[in-house]
């Protein structure tokens, strides 16, 4: 392989030009081809920043310093023909008034230059990719019509209709309950692998992470605190903080009588 996909070199960020607070503060970090790289870290931490930051979605008053190389050049990755995106919530992302074949399609028609009819196959291939029930009617489906899971996999389908490089999941499965939380878990990394995309995925759960990822870095008030090998991470620890982090999970998983108040999303 050639150089890394993504390349982010001292990156800090902060969203009020006032601010003293950075969401960001100095970031480091490649994502290689084809890698599947988790970020982890408690609520604020800025995990979605750096999400939003890689694909080019901050709002245009944030103040940005430092730089997203894709592919080693300083050109900005087309936003879902290069990045695939999913978000927590996919009533966010999917237009309530549109069938989901041609959300999808729409994808396919916009980046793929593929006339509408051929758009519609791709959709119809790509609803049976994310193993959706009767793909067939699924396509003539509005999104109030499906479940949760059920909207999740569709927008997975259209965040991979245009054949993107990466794929971006920012707290993709946080909103489910944990069965389906884990099909679509194994879901994204077989898609992944099969179609040789990078994963970035977010989240604030770090056993989900090491499930998925190869590599996990530990996000903290902004800054990154610990790098490495998603068993290293799990395993040795060199932050306190991931310990913590790790203990609080260990010790729900360990204890569920005694669980501790607020885990998770607040
Ligand atoms: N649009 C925004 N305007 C102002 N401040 C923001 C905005 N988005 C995020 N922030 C602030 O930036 C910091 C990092 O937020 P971010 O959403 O990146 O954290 P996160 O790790 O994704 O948290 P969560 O797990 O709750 O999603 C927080 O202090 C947050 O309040
Ligand atoms: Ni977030």
């Amino acid at each position: 392989m050639t150089g890394p996909l993504v390349s982010i070199r001292d990156l800090s960020v902060t969203y009020r030009r006032d601010a003293t607070s950075f969401s960001l503060r100095n970031i480091d970090l490649d994502i290689a081809p084809g890698e599947r790289l988790a970020i982890i870290g408690e609520s604020g931490s800025g995990k979605s920043t750096l999400a939003l930051a890689v694909a080019g979605l901050l709002p245009p008053t944030a103040a940005v310093n430092g730089a997203i190389l894709w592919s080693g050049q300083l050109q900005l990755p087309r936003g879902g023909r290069d990045i695939g995106f999913v978000f927590q919530d996919a009533s966010a992302s999917l237009d309530p008034v549109m069938a989901v074949g041609r959300e999808i399609a729409e994808v396919a028609h916009t980046h793929l230059d593929q006339d509408w009819a051929q758009a519609e196959r791709r959709a119809l291939e790509l609803l049976r990719r994310v193993k959706l029930p009767d793909p067939g009617t699924v396509l003539h489906a509005y999104p109030h019509q499906l479940s949760g899971g059920q909207r999740q996999r569709v927008a997975i389908a259209a965040a991979i209709a245009a054949g993107p490089r990466l794929l971006i999941a920012d707290e993709a499965t946080s909103a489910l309950d944990t069965i389906v939380q884990a099909e679509i878990v194994a879901l994204i990394r077989q898609l992944v692998a099969e179609d040789g995309m990078a994963l970035l995925f977010v989240s604030h759960d770090i056993a989900l992470a090491a499930e998925l990822a190869d590599r996990i870095a530990v996000f903290r008030r902004g800054e990154m605190v610990e790098l490495g090998k998603a068993n290293a991470v799990i395993q040795a620890p060199e932050h306190a903080y991931t310990k913590k982090l790790l203990d609080a999970h260990i010790g729900l998983d360990a204890e569920p009588m005694i669980a501790p108040v607020g885990h998770g999303h607040v």
